[in-house]
């Protein structure tokens, strides 16, 4: 991965958006959120379901009107109505809208002209957003006939086929499979080193880590922190993230942990409910009160893994619950 420049340009930036605001009766989905985005820059936008990723990013493609706040595309203001600035955006929505009984190559060229592409540029064009979704050996096939993963990477194609500046992804791999999921991740690495602007929505911190210049983590509609994930990872340098797979009662279990002195966040997990996972000051001189705890309480430990903090340590000391609940 090519960084972009560190202090961008605000002249040049691609994405500016200031202050944003988005009520739906008492709720507040989005909260004073501001990004600003590079050429070249991938920014994740990375929160747990509900906390307003698809909302903030339905204003500043001007899909939506925010209650306050502004959106500038390459200096153009964005707006619910028709203007330049829509065109120089690629929208990529979580659901897929493409044309069951056309074939790949017959969609890229419909959503190509509807942005009125000349016909020469369009067929270049068209071959290489095939090229860029790897959906060459696919042109000719019906979409009805491709995998769930295929019709998601066809369905970023369709956003790509304008040439964006900036390229908005709203949870492109949920619910992929694992090769769709490595492509998907592929491309958007490749679009960043062309030169694209892209704004990526998750809730999986691994896809943040690895594709992200910066992210911004945004929890109950606030942009809690943002940075590189290695100036996120520094908010955490000082604790460790410990992963205890046990039996017992863990919700009293984790309740009591998270009133001990030193441990800043705790949350359950694992596929069968059997994890507490914490985020804590100096695990090796807490851990003889931890497993004291657990014995107290019946609860048996059947394991004890003591890892670096990543992003996910991140987002449960800075909100005290973790990103997948
Ligand atoms: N049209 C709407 N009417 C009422 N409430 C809404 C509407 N759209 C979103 N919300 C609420 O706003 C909040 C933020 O939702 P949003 O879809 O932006 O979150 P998200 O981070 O994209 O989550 P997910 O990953 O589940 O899509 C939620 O509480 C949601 O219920």
């Amino acid at each position: 991965m090519t960084d972009p420049p560190r202090n961008p340009d605000t002249a040049r930036l691609v994405l500016d958006c200031a202050h944003l605001v988005r009520r739906f009766g008492d709720r507040t989905a989005v909260d004073d959120v501001s990004l600003r985005i590079a050429p070249g820059e991938t920014y994740g936008l990375l929160g747990p379901n509900g906390a307003g990723k698809t909302t903030t990013i339905r204003m500043v493609c001007g899909l939506l009107r925010p209650d306050a706040g502004s959106v500038r595309v390459a200096g153009r203001p964005v707006s619910t109505a028709a203007g330049p600035a829509k065109q120089l955006i690629g929208f990529v929505p979580q659901d897929v809208a493409l044309y069951a009984d056309l074939s790949v190559r017959e969609n890229l060229r419909f959503f190509g002209r509807l942005y009125r592409l000349p016909r020469r540029r369009l067929e270049r064009r068209v071959d290489e957003v095939l090229d860029l979704v790897d959906l060459a050996p696919r042109a000719g096939d019906r979409v009805e006939s491709l995998s769930g993963g295929m019709r998601r990477r066809l369905n970023i194609g369709a956003g790509l086929v304008h040439s964006p500046t900036l390229l908005v992804l709203d949870e492109p791999t949920v619910g992929v499979d694992p090769q769709s999921r490595h492509a998907i991740l592929e491309s958007v690495t490749r679009f960043g080193e062309e030169g694209m602007a892209v704004l990526y929505t998750t809730h999986y911190m691994e896809e943040a880590e690895r594709l992200c210049h910066r992210v911004g983590i945004i929890d109950r509609g606030r942009l809690i922190a943002e940075g590189s994930p290695r100036e996120l990872v520094q908010l955490v340098a000082e604790r460790d993230r410990v992963r205890l797979t046990a039996v017992g009662g863990l919700s009293a279990y984790a309740e009591a942990c998270r009133r001990l002195p030193r441990v800043e966040g705790v949350a359950r997990g694992g596929d069968r409910g059997d994890v507490v996972e914490l985020v804590v000051k100096d695990a090796r001189s807490l851990l003889p009160d931890l497993l004291d705890l657990a014995h107290r309480q019946a609860v048996g430990i059947r394991s004890v893994e003591i890892d670096e903090p990543d992003l996910e340590a991140v987002f449960l000391h800075l909100t005290g619950t973790a990103l997948r609940e």
